[in-house]
């Protein structure tokens, strides 16, 4: 069913739909066109209707081959739309759902897209905030990139911003999607363009590994994690990808790569990265079948990092994969429960009491598998050291009672060995005096 927005554009069949709206296939002066639709209650809130036309120049001016282009924005009525380019193609959340991982060139290329857009957006002054697999598009209809992969270009930009907009004055809330959060988004800083280096990191390991390095469990504990962990690392990962991750990961925002030098080191990286497989990770297992070092089993399931240690340690592969997109928390969308496609996180920020509190639960968790492997590995020695003591007195007593029964028996040798140790250990080799005279 056809439907007008605004003088300039009509759309015709929904396409899709996120956690601000919904997104129709629609017409415009130029040609077809993706118009999103924002939600009826963000659509009828003054305050972001004011931050969307103050955004309108900022985010139409974007102009890049990786970022998904904003034609237009229209206020009309009830209605508050975004019109972007129309992409051919679908959202890297749905091809990492079919797929699971991505083999590692495809999936430095497609990071390496994203950096370019990135690198655009920064340029300009403008933070997405959100950036996500779900807000990567996978162009099918331009020509591949190196090996294959298909052309990536960023969207959603400025929407975290937009939808964040009139809670932006309570700064014990954050905005965006747990598992892509930087460390100091949590800790209450300002979000600045490292905060988006560091969520696209935490896409490229997803690529790689099926999931990400700080996800899994309850909010509280993702947000822990960011602050206080270190990334969990992925077997059999090529060492120049792990490098360019663990930079890109790092808590310091400063110590992170820029957008563009992310694009070039990812780009170097390629031609090594040719023909390479996509991990070979192990099936995926309910959390309940999970261990790692010093669990029980049946414990509560390990974290992601728990799990790859145990993987890298016992090559049990004992790692959980991300079912589905990551289920971020949404502010009062009327039908947020249902869908599990929601976006711009709204959650409280932890206090620095309870980040501490965090980290030392952080702290016994990685400590206590180490400690009760050292404890365990102590034992085992002090097992061998006390049999080794045992053997020499057995060997030793062997020798005397051979020599006792030689010059007793003149000579005489004994058919079995083992029958020498047992006469030795008996009361006349303690110096007790044997035969009919000695006391009862
Ligand atoms: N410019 C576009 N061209 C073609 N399809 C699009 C475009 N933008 C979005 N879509 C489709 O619409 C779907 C919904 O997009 P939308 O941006 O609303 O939600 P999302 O990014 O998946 O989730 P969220 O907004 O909650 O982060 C996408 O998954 C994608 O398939």
């Amino acid at each position: 069913m056809a439907r007008k927005i605004g003088s300039r554009y009509t759309v015709h069949q929904v396409i899709g739909r996120g956690s601000a709206g919904t997104v129709w296939l629609g017409e415009g002066p130029d040609g077809p066109v993706a118009v999103k639709l924002l939600r009826e209650d963000l659509a009828g809130d003054q305050v972001l209707v004011g931050r969307f036309v103050q955004e309108r120049a900022a985010l139409t001016s974007l102009d890049h081959p990786r970022v998904v282009g904003v034609r237009d924005m229209v206020v009309d009525g009830d209605d508050l739309a975004l019109v972007m380019e129309l992409v051919h193609g679908t959202d890297l959340r749905s091809r990492l759902e079919r797929e699971g991982v991505l083999s590692p060139q495809a999936a430095a290329s497609v990071i390496a897209d994203v950096a370019d857009g990135l690198a655009a957006a920064h340029a300009a002054g403008i933070v997405h905030r959100d950036v996500k697999p779900e807000n990567v598009m996978l162009d099918l209809a331009a020509p591949p990139g190196p090996g294959g992969a298909p052309r990536a270009k960023l969207t959603d930009f400025g929407i975290a911003r937009l939808v964040d907009a009139p809670r932006r004055t309570r700064a014990t809330r954050i905005i965006g999607t747990p598992d892509y959060l930087a460390p100091e988004i949590i800790e209450g800083l300002e979000p600045r363009a490292a905060v988006d280096i560091y969520a696209l990191a935490t896409v490229l390991y997803e690529l790689l590994a099926g999931f990400t390095p700080f996800g899994g469990g309850h909010t509280g504990a993702v947000l822990r994690r960011h602050v206080t962990e270190s990334v969990p690392p992925v077997p059999g990962l090529p060492d120049g990808l792990w490098r360019i991750i663990s930079e890109c990961l790092a808590k310091a925002p400063a110590s992170r790569l820029r957008a563009a030098e992310l694009a070039d080191r990812l780009r170097e990286q390629l031609p090594a990265l040719a023909g390479l497989p996509p991990l070979a990770l192990p099936a995926q297992r309910a959390p309940d079948e999970l261990a790692a070092p010093g669990r029980q089993a049946g414990a509560e399931p390990t974290t992601l990092a728990e799990a790859v240690y145990a993987e890298a340690e016992t090559g049990t592969g004992a790692h959980r994969r991300r079912r589905g997109p990551a289920v971020p928390l949404v502010p009062a969308a009327p039908d947020a429960a249902r869908d599990a496609r929601d976006t711009h996180t709204s959650l409280r920020r932890p206090s620095p009491q309870e980040l501490a509190g965090y980290a030392a639960q952080s702290r016994a968790q990685r400590t206590a598998p180490a400690a009760a492997h050292r404890n365990g590995r102590r034992a085992l020695v002090r097992r061998r050291r006390m049999l080794a003591v045992l053997l020499a007195v057995v060997l030793l007593l062997a020798g005397a009672a051979a020599a006792y029964s030689a010059f007793a028996g003149g000579g005489h040798r004994h058919g079995s060995g083992a029958a020498a140790p047992a006469r030795v250990l008996g009361p006349a080799a303690q110096g007790v005096p044997v035969g009919p005279g000695a006391p009862g």
